[in-house]
Parts: C-alpha cells; structure tokens; sequence
C-alpha cells in the first residue's frame, strides 16, 4: 500500500476494529455505592400547629406590563380565606387562568402577598420564615426548563448527568426513603439527564423533590407526562404518606382519572378568583350523590359540572358585549405579525386609548400592508390607524 493511503488507514480505523468493538461492547457503569449520611437531626424545630394552611382574606395581583402604573391591575385571587386541617389531601380545581398556580406559588413562598401573614403553612409565614423550606416541598412543570429569552420556549435540562449525581447529600441522607421512591417510580439511577423523556425527566423531578420528608406537599399538574401505572402508583405512595406521616398535600391538575377516592378535600377556585367551595368531599352533596348512584368518574363529574357552568355564563356575557359593541380589543403596538421588533419608538401613552400606533416607517411599512396608513407625522415617523 502506498504511504498516504496507509497512513489514513492507521488515522481512521474501521469500525470493526477491535479496539473500537471492546469498547462498544463494556457494560454501563455500576452504581456508585451511597454514602450513609445522618439525616439532618438539627433541623429547626416545627412549631405545633393545626392547620396546615390557614389563608385569611387574600387577594393578589400581578404587578403591570408598565412600570409607571400603580394598582388597577385584574385581581387574580379575591379574597379567599382558606383553612386546610394537617394530615389532608386536597385536590385544587379551577378553570384556565383561575389562579392555582398564583396560590401554590403564594404557599410555596415564591410571591410576596401584600399584607404580610396572611397566609400561613404549618403555622409559619409562608414567605418570610425560611426555616419552611425544610418541611415543604413545592413541584410544578417548570422544573428542568430554562426560559429562552424572546424565543417564548423552555429547553429541558441539558447537562450530561446521571440521576445518582443529582442532590447526592439529599440522596445520601435518606438511602432507604430514595430507594423506596427509585422503585415506585421505575428509575434507573444510571441515567443520564440529557437523554431522558419528558416522562423520566418527570420521574427525575419527583424523586429530587420527595427523598426529604415533607410536612406539607404543593403539586401543581405534576403528573402529566406519567405513564397511568407510575401516576397511581405515585398517587397510593402519596395517601400513604398523609395516612402514616400525618403530611398535608395540596394537588392541582386536570387530570381526573383515579382520583375518585383519592382526595380528603376539595378546593374550587372560580374564574373571579374567589374560593366557591372548601372543604371535606364527604359534605359536598353533589359528589354523595353521584357515589350513591355509583356514578363512574365522580371527579370529572364535579369539575365538569362546575366549569361547564362557569364557561356558559362567560359565553354568554361575551355574546352581550359583542352585541353591545362593547368588545374592544386592547390596541398594543408592539405586535407586527406576531412579533416584537416593532415595539420601537411607541408613544405609551396613546394605548389602549384609540386605535392608533405610531412607530418609524419601516416599522410600518414593514406591516405587509396590513395598517391604512392615515397621516404622516414630521420626519421618519408616521402613524396609522
Ligand atoms: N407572572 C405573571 N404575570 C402576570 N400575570 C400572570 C403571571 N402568571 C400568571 N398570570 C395570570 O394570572 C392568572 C392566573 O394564572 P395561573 O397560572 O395561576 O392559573 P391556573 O389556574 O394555574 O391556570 P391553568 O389551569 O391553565 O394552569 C392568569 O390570568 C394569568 O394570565
């Protein structure tokens, strides 16, 4: 063989080279043994306490778009007072945008209410007391994604770690609780975060967020991506730990199947932000009388009956409005087919207010011929309407 050929050859083995195929071939690593920590036996002391969350008079809003402006903004929680005695499980129902995730946000102390103690978990102040995240525990489905400025998206977790990598002390602290939860949720602790499924990244989150026992639990749709065994098998590990544990578990979602005996407490959270029912399911009427004639999703049946009656009186006063002329849609002038580069050089002040918008020319020419031009300002602005 000349010299060039060969020396791409000794460069650039075939794949059967058998260097090459005994690598292939090596079986995946063995499991680290686990350390054996203490669990940590200097956590602060939990002060005796009754209700697991007690809400007095709430309400809450998200600051504004624009910063100049104080107050006026859509109250997302209206006034809600709420009592959850310890040892419950309480599923949390409500329509899109009806504020369960504000409230598990507010419980798990990721906003600050206005008026301070209003809301209180395991009778400490859900914001302020710090010493709370040792006994809650807060999972919802942005666990994993990282928000991707101006592309409106999450990407999942990229990094090239295995699952027994993950909060080794946590791991390490409770070997037989992780172990207990690695069987319920079928997880190989060997893989790797940067391969999995939406579903065994879920598992992943679980697992991270119940190895350290909870006094109290936030579930907000955590479940979606579960195949049906593992989602009722993590729902039985969940009543035992409120039978056994005495812990409290508050659970929103949408997903009714094997539910139906499930929850000790029901919470209904209305579209006006308003709490139209709390408390225990055996004195919700509806639902005795749909176990009394043995009705076969009970669940679903309440949260349909509810909402369904909630969707008829929106459509209902949207059809009004529209037969008014009243539904007038809020002119915003940074959309130019569906994107924000044209949010340059707009005058505040003229939105909302009348149907106008003025922005630099190649803004709007830009606009595809979608806005009649009306008058052209001085200089290189004009405005349409
Ligand atoms: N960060 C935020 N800033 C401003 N408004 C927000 C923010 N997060 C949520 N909202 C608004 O608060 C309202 C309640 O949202 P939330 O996510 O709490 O509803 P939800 O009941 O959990 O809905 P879903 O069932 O769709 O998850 C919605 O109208 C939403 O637009």
């Amino acid at each position: 063989m000349p010299f060039a050929p060969r020396l791409i050859a000794l460069l650039h083995p075939p794949l059967s080279h058998p260097k090459l195929t005994l690598r292939f071939a090596l079986p995946p690593p063995p499991t680290p043994p686990l350390r054996t920590l203490a669990p940590l036996d200097n956590l602060p002391p939990l002060p005796e306490y009754g209700s697991a969350i007690s809400i007095k008079n709430l309400s809450f809003s998200y600051p504004s778009r624009n910063s100049f402006d104080t107050g006026g903004q859509p109250l997302i929680l209206n006034d809600l007072s709420i009592d959850l005695p310890k040892g419950s499980r309480c599923l949390l129902l409500g329509s899109n945008g009806s504020g369960k995730s504000t409230l598990l946000r507010i419980l798990g102390g990721r906003h600050l209410t206005k008026t301070d103690d209003m809301v209180r978990v395991c009778g400490m102040n859900a914001f302020r007391d710090t010493k709370l995240n040792f006994y809650r525990a807060y999972l919802d489905c942005d666990w994993g994604m990282r928000t991707v400025a101006f592309a409106g998206g999450g990407v999942p977790l990229q990094a090239d770690v295995p699952v027994h990598g993950m909060m080794t002390k946590l791991q390490e602290q409770y070997p037989e609780r992780r172990d207990e939860i690695v069987d319920m949720l079928g997880i190989d602790l060997n893989w790797r975060m940067h391969e999995l499924s939406d579903g065994q990244r879920r598992r992943v989150q679980l697992l991270l967020g119940l190895i350290r026992p909870f006094e109290i639990l936030l579930l907000d749709e955590i479940t979606t991506s579960l195949d049906v065994c593992v989602r009722q098998d993590l729902l039985q590990w969940l009543k035992k730990e409120t039978e056994e544990r005495g812990a409290t578990i508050v659970y929103a979602t949408h997903i009714f199947d094997g539910l139906d005996d499930w929850p000790t407490d029901m919470m209904y959270l209305s579209d006006k932000g308003t709490c139209e029912w709390q408390g225990k399911l055996n004195e919700l009427e509806y639902y005795q009388e749909l176990k009394r004639n043995n009705h076969p999703a009970k669940m679903l049946a309440v949260a349909d009956h509810w909402l369904r009656a909630e969707l008829n009186e929106r459509r209902k006063k949207r059809k009004l409005e529209k037969a008014a002329g009243s539904l007038v849609h809020e002119a915003d002038p940074t959309l130019r087919q569906g994107g924000y580069a044209s949010g340059r050089a707009i005058d505040m002040s003229t939105v909302g207010k009348q149907p106008t918008r003025t922005g630099r020319i190649s803004d709007v020419r830009g606009n595809a011929g979608k806005m009649d031009m009306v008058s052209r300002t001085a200089g290189d602005n004009m405005e349409v309407s």
